[in-house]
């Protein structure tokens, strides 16, 4: 193996000094970082100095290789994710492991959590245990992943142990054992998105993933449980009916084993009870419980002392057992969990691409929401208010009445926008506001489109066949009513009036039309309004009841809208 460029100083250091006490030389002609873990007294035969450095700077070089955490994921500073494919690779494709079953063990949780420290326990009990004693001397510092106190995160992405434990099944074949570390979720540095994705990823390639917590399983807990597992899920091309095989919570610190003993019947116990459905809860709470619950094969719990005020305060403490409170060493367990790795590449893959949502924090879903339905309360008020102006069974309307009212309308709909109490601030809702405008903007085309339908005009093809049609239906009025008498007269004056004024509208409104729906033929739902927009232009009609009834007139003028209505 080489060294990975950029490697961090501090954790190197950390894993060198390790290795005198994992020495690792298995197979040095495939470089094979394998440790079998039967053949335990090979173990002692190689150990490195403390000051030792390692060249692993040629390909041809396969120099014997140093166990060590392997970073397989970095987060960049631009918050993008990079796969290192042929670290990945070097470890996977080794011969020794590369057709075995594969089973990986991860860790993740909040930052400065102990999450590595625990790993490091694991990798004592991968190495010693066979022994007796595989805690090992009483003053051997703890190292492997690198862990440490202080409030600053340390683990960035993902990193696995470079030696991949082959471990015996009770079948008699081995398994391929990869335990993996990976960076804590909400540090100061990394984005919502990036915490869902590194905890997603390692769920999603791992058969049993460590959900570390502290002290207790909190209500938060589970959502952000549930919201990175969602996460894990929509990345999943496969809908399976659990994506996930076991989850075990870790809970830390635990300070109640009078109420839940400390290990892993208690618990069960425990989780039990924070993770039961009932009738009468409310729905917000069964909802969490029931995505966890169909996320994982296993769901399992294990409480875990403090390990002492030296742990988790002293500032020199190495993890060297002795300094550990005895009852969280006698705590520490066995590792039991399998799994397949191979979709590593394909995941990242989906987590590096644009396809999936960014995940958000709760209080920007929540406003989003808030101004989300006080958009839509207020496109309510202005669609239901339109509708009584100029809805479908309304008459025509004026257009410049018809803009009146929309004006109107549309202040009192952005009013109960403003009014409506929203999280996320003034800033925030502006975008909102903006988009409800436009959206009204938008109806009220639709309304003017509507409107129009219900008049004759409308549907001409053009102005200027609309023009001829008026024209041809005025002349035949006017020759009609000459002929009809001086009570006519004045009606026909009206009536070419009016005729021009609507001549005018329509093709005011046509123009808009095309400019609103360019390419928009009429319909037939419009051209059915054209029977409607005659008999508005009729008005006042020549059956007006001040008028003497002319059964002859009368039928010439049904022919005469005939005539108009094919014309059209
Ligand atoms: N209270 C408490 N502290 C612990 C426990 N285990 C380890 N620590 C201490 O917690 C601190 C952080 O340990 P790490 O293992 O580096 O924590 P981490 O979760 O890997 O941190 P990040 O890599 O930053 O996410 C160290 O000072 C440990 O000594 C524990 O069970 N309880
Ligand atoms: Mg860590």
């Amino acid at each position: 193996l080489r060294s990975r460029p950029g490697s961090s100083s501090r954790s190197y250091t950390h894993v060198c000094s390790g290795l005198n006490r994992h020495p690792t030389r298995e197979n040095t002609e495939d470089c094979a970082m394998v440790k079998q873990c039967k053949d335990r007294d090979s173990w002692g035969e190689w150990a490195l100095n403390e000051k030792q450095t390692y060249d692993w700077s040629s390909e041809d070089e396969e120099a014997e290789s140093k166990a060590r955490p392997v970073q397989v994921l970095l987060v960049k500073d631009d918050h993008t994710f990079e796969l290192d494919e042929s670290a990945l690779t070097r470890i996977l494709l080794n011969k020794e492991v590369r057709d075995r079953e594969v089973v990986a063990v991860s860790v993740a949780g909040a930052f400065r959590k102990g999450k590595s420290f625990l790993m490091d326990f694991m990798l004592r009990y991968m190495y010693h245990h066979t022994r007796e004693d595989w805690l090992g001397d009483s003053d051997e510092p703890l190292t492997g992943f690198s862990w440490r106190g202080g409030s600053e995160r340390e683990t960035t992405g993902i990193q696995i142990w470079s030696e991949v434990f082959l471990v015996d099944k009770p079948d008699g074949t081995k398994v391929a054992l990869l335990l993996m570390d990976t960076q804590g979720t909400f540090d100061s540095q990394s984005t919502l998105r990036d915490s869902a994705t590194v905890f997603a990823l390692s769920t999603m390639i791992s058969s049993m993933q460590v959900y570390n917590i502290s002290q207790n399983v909190q209500e938060d807990d589970l959502q952000h449980l549930q919201l990175f597992t969602e996460y894990g899920r929509l990345a999943m091309e496969e809908t399976f009916l659990k994506p996930f095989q076991s989850m075990i919570f870790l809970v830390r610190d635990w300070s109640f084993p009078y109420e839940f003993p400390y290990g892993q019947e208690g618990g069960m116990k425990f989780l039990e009870k924070r993770l039961k459905i009932s009738e009468n809860q409310h729905e917000e709470l069964q909802n969490v419980r029931k995505h966890i619950h169909s996320c994982f094969t296993n769901i399992s719990c294990f409480l875990m002392p403090h390990p002492g005020l030296k742990v988790a305060t002293n500032p020199h403490f190495d993890g060297r057992i002795k300094e550990i409170d005895g009852e969280f060493i006698n705590n520490l367990n066995k590792i039991t969990c399998r799994g397949l790795l191979e979709y590593f590449k394909a995941y990242i893959k989906i987590y590096q691409g644009e396809e999936l949502p960014h995940p958000k924090s709760m209080l920007q879903a929540t406003a989003e929401a808030n101004n989300l339905a006080a958009v839509a309360a207020a496109k309510d008020l202005y669609n239901k208010k339109m509708e009584e102006v100029c809805g479908g069974d309304r008459p025509f309307l004026a257009p410049s009445e018809l803009q009146s009212r929309h004006t109107s309308i549309r202040e009192e709909s952005l009013q109960l926008f403003r009014s409506v109490k929203k999280m996320g601030g003034e800033e925030f809702s502006r975008r909102y506001l903006l988009q409800l405008e436009t959206e009204i903007d938008d109806v009220f085309v639709q309304y003017i489109k509507h409107n129009d339908s219900k008049n004759i005009f409308h549907a001409a093809r053009t102005p200027a066949t609309l023009f001829v049609v008026i024209l041809s239906c005025t002349w035949r009025w006017h020759h009609r009513v000459r002929g009809g008498g001086h009570h006519r007269q004045s009606g026909n004056t009206n009536e070419v009036k009016h005729s021009h004024k609507l001549y005018n509208v329509a093709a005011n409104h046509r123009h808009l039309y095309h400019h609103a729906f360019p390419g928009h033929q009429p319909e037939r739902s419009e051209a059915r309004g054209i029977e409607r927009g005659l008999k508005l232009t009729q008005k006042p009609s020549p059956r007006n009841p001040k008028l003497e009834p002319n059964p002859e007139v009368t039928r010439r003028e049904e022919e005469e809208k005939m005539k108009c209505k094919l014309s059209l």
